[in-house]
Order: C-alpha cells, then structure tokens, then sequence
C-alpha cells in the first residue's frame, strides 16, 4: 500500500471545504488512494486586527503550509489562488489549478439592492485596496470601514449592523452553500476581481514526481491559461495586498481577453487597460497589459497605499 496523501491546509470554513472538495477529487480520479487532511494555523489567520495591507508581507496564508511540507508533515497544500504571491517560495510548484468558479466579487447588504441604491455617506466594509479603489471610484462619498476575518465572521459583522453593506468573493460565499446572501454581482470588466480570485490551486514540492502524477488529473487548461495571464500581469505591477489591482481574463473561441486595472483607494482613481491574445500566450498578454498600465501613470499607484 502506498503511503496516505496529506494535505495541508488553514483551518477556516473556507480552507477545510477547498482541502476536503481536492480530497474527494482525488479519491474520485485515483480509486484506493488515502488522504488525510493536516490543518494549520497561519499568521495571515492569526493577525485580525491589522488590515492586511498594514501588515505587508506576501504569503501570509502560506508559510505554515509550506513549512509542513519542508518538515514531511503534509504533501501538498490548499490555497485560493489569490492568496498566492506571484513568486513562490524557490522550490515550490503549483501543481494543479481547478476548474474555475465564479471569479467575480458580491456585493452583500441586508437592506440595499446594489450599490447605486446605498444612501449618501452609506458604511461599505472591506479592508481591501482593489475593493475601496473600485468604491470610491463610483461612490466617492461611501465610508469605507476595515473588515477582516473569514467569510462567515465577515457576514456576522454585516448582520450585526456594523456596515450597510460588504464585499466578498461569489466563490468563496458560494462554497460555503451560502449563494443566497449574494445581494448582486460586481459583474465584470466593469469591476475587476483579483488576480487569480475564484480558482484553487495546489502546492507541493517542485521535486515530488508522485504528487506531480496525481495531480495531473485536477487540473484544468482553461483556467490554468486565466490565471496565467492574470498572474504574469500582477507580477510585472509587483502585485501584492498592499496594492490595488484587479485582473480578468475571458477565454473564449478566438482567444484570451485580459483586463487589468490599477488604482488608488484613497482617491477612487483608476487606470485600466485591455488587449486579446492568441490562446498559447497568456504570460506575454499578461506582460502586455501591465506595461500599457505603466504607460498610462500606474508607477504612481503601486507603491505601497497604507
Ligand atoms: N482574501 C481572502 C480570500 N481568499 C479567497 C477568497 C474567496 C475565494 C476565492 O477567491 O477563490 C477570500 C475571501 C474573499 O475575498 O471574500
């Protein structure tokens, strides 16, 4: 008998429903294989009363992880994609990238229908730099509030009556069966979710050929091309929470579709950009809209917005 597959993984709602739903795929394509869940503890989950852009650092959802995985603790690791920094830890792979759910954030609110139904000087909360550019840019009179936490404490907070309304990612309400507190879509490209957002990717040691085997069966093209793209722009801006930027690739018949912005969430600006590309190059499509970005001012926005 070969030895259980571990999986590491954080502990919130969110993480253990990712790790479980890689489990169940695996057992499902390799009939007979075990597979255990590690859940772990990490500073990223630790760290709630500072916002994450304060805190600065990239990974912070990673580290323990991948220290796990260094120690022969676990064998692979969980992340929503977003969470994981452009560059990772030398090493490290990326080993499958699941099918994509829906990438675009929600708009929640108890008592408004959308944004354009907020009062005057409405309480939105969400501690993220590409959520409040994307705000202020529309609303420049809403009070943006810090909002940290994983998704449920987030909707407690809102149901509390600490905020008028909140943003949150589709995915990751829907994965937890909770659809139904979606109020609207943030529909895009007109507001852009991050790079990566909605799609789970698996990490594991670049030297692992078994893990590399197994996971061969989870991957899916399509989205890995998306996040390709989305990923190589982010890196060339020098992506990370501390900064505001947004990313979206359509892949359709004629070919990739990326849409980038970057923004500043103190003064609502925005600075967008949009090219096509040819399926089989997503990276320098990627690369291509970061340097239109560049060229449009986007230097002024990406160094750190505290
Ligand atoms: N920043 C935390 C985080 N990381 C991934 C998701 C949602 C799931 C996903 O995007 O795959 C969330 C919560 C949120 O932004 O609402």
């Amino acid at each position: 008998m070969t030895a259980p597959l571990r999986i590491a993984t954080r502990k919130s709602a969110l993480a253990l429903w990712q790790a479980e739903h890689v489990a169940t795929l695996l057992r499902q394509a390799h009939p007979g294989l075990q597979v255990e869940l590690v859940p772990l503890s990490t500073r990223g989950d630790e760290i709630l009363d500072r916002s994450l852009a304060t805190i600065g650092g990239k990974g912070l959802f990673l580290k323990e992880l991948e220290v796990a995985i260094l120690d022969d603790r676990a064998d692979i690791a969980v992340h929503s994609l977003k969470d994981v920094p452009a560059e990772l830890e030398p090493g490290f792979v990326l080993s499958a990238i699941l099918p994509r759910a829906d990438a675009a954030d929600a708009f929640i609110s108890n008592h408004y229908a959308n944004l354009a139904e907020l009062p005057h000087v409405a309480r939105v909360g969400t501690s993220s730099l590409r959520r409040q550019a994307q705000l202020r840019a529309v609303r420049p009179d809403l009070q943006l509030l810090d909002l940290r936490g994983n998704v449920n404490t987030r909707l407690a907070k809102l149901d509390e009556g600490h905020y008028d309304a909140i943003i949150l990612a589709c995915a990751g309400v829907e994965r937890l069966g909770l659809g139904q507190r979606i109020t609207a879509r943030l529909a895009s490209p007109d507001w852009l979710p991050a790079p990566g957002q909605g799609a789970i990717a698996v990490e594991s040691r670049a030297s692992d050929a078994r893990v590399a085997e197994l996971m061969a069966a989870l991957g899916d093209p399509e989205t890995q091309i998306a996040v390709d793209a989305e990923r190589a722009m982010n890196e060339r801006l020098g992506g990370s929470c501390a900064v505001a930027i947004g990313a979206w690739c359509v892949v359709a018949e004629y070919g990739l579709t990326l849409h980038g912005m970057v923004g500043n969430a103190h003064t609502g600006e925005i600075l967008r950009a949009q090219a096509d590309a040819k399926a089989d190059t997503p990276v320098a499509l990627g690369h291509e809209v970061a340097a239109m970005l560049i060229g449009l001012g986007a230097e002024a926005f990406l160094s750190p917005q505290r």
